[in-house]
């Protein structure tokens, strides 16, 4: 069994970025900068942000953090966004989700412009990405793929099960795992709540991306031999031992599933940094000019 280190990844690619940026700098680019929206103080949100704050630090970026109180109404939210879609020197912005549930996040996450919307939730590159045209990849399912690259593992003709439909992380990683590419050609199923007998869908597969946000859902009994398991979910669970009074568990029961695989994610340092670092290269895309002329 390998374990697939998304933490070492991670530092991988934010060198490969800091070291495209100092060579950009050095010409006279433009200083790559990303924007970050955050309404509220959610524990999750508030770190995620931060990290990405630090990680647009460690590779020479620029940021801008905009925290807001979670009274702020979707209105002043809409302003806001219509602000940075117009200032020019923010490359990609961001909204943290979830936000409040007074606010609209579809309405939210349509108001970015396309050009500048670094995570790829607009649905202009949703679409874009389905039919494989130049868009931004949202961050998981980009630090998905580059996993499987960099740690070289078969995919074309592979059984990959899907479980979790969300937009951020399900819906597009099984468009992007059946596309004719490397990592990819995939007979892909995704699996969610109304899956009846889902067992019997993840017992058939080679791959399984489990994105349902439930702690150890997939047990040892569902999977077979040989499996390449990767864990996008990261849960606090209350525990009093600890200093924060909580610990980070992942959608995979890991200390039972682990010996039948062949390749798996921990959590913490699977998918998680790597989001992070994908993040970053669109927003590298997005200062160079590479998806919208
Ligand atoms: N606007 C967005 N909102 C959300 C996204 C997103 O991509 N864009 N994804 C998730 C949260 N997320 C990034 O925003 C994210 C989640 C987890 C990690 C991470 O590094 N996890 C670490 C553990 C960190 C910890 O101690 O909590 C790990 O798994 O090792 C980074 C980013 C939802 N919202
Ligand atoms: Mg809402």
């Amino acid at each position: 069994m390998t374990l697939l280190d998304g933490k070492k990844t991670s530092e991988a690619i934010q060198n490969e970025i800091a070291a495209e940026v100092a060579e950009l700098k050095a010409n006279g680019g433009k200083t790559p900068h990303l924007a970050a929206i955050l309404v509220g103080n959610d524990g999750g949100s508030v770190t995620y942000v931060n990290n990405k704050v630090l990680a647009c630090e460690r590779v020479g970026f620029e940021s801008s953090l905009f925290h807001y109180e979670d009274t702020l109404s979707e209105e002043e939210l809409l302003l806001k966004i219509k602000e940075l879609n117009l200032d020019e020197e923010i490359d990609g912005f961001i909204v943290q989700l979830p936000l409040p549930k007074h606010i609209d996040a579809e309405k939210v996450l349509e108001a970015i412009d396309p050009v500048k919307d670094v995570d790829g939730f607009h649905p202009i590159n949703v679409g874009r990405m389905v039919a494989g045209l130049p868009a931004y990849l949202p961050a998981t399912p980009a630090g998905i793929l580059q996993l499987l690259e960099r740690y070289e593992i078969e995919t074309s003709g592979k059984h990959c099960v899907v479980i979790g439909r969300s937009n951020i992380v399900g819906s597009p990683m099984s468009i992007l795992m059946a596309k004719s590419a490397y990592p990819g050609n995939c007979t892909v199923t995704l699996c969610h709540s109304r899956t009846k007998d889902l067992p019997s869908f993840t017992r058939q597969a080679d791959i399984i991306i489990a994105a349902i946000g439930k702690p150890e859902f997939v047990t040892a009994d569902m999977v077979k031999e040989g499996v390449v398991v990767i864990d996008v979910g990261t849960t606090r669970v209350p525990d009093a031992s600890r200093k924060s009074g909580f610990r980070l568990k992942g959608d995979v029961n890991f200390d039972e599933v682990a010996p039948k695989c062949s390749f798996i994610t921990p959590v913490p340092g699977g998918v998680g940094p790597l989001t992070i670092a994908m993040l970053l290269k669109n927003t590298l895309k997005a200062a160079k000019k590479e998806v919208y002329a």
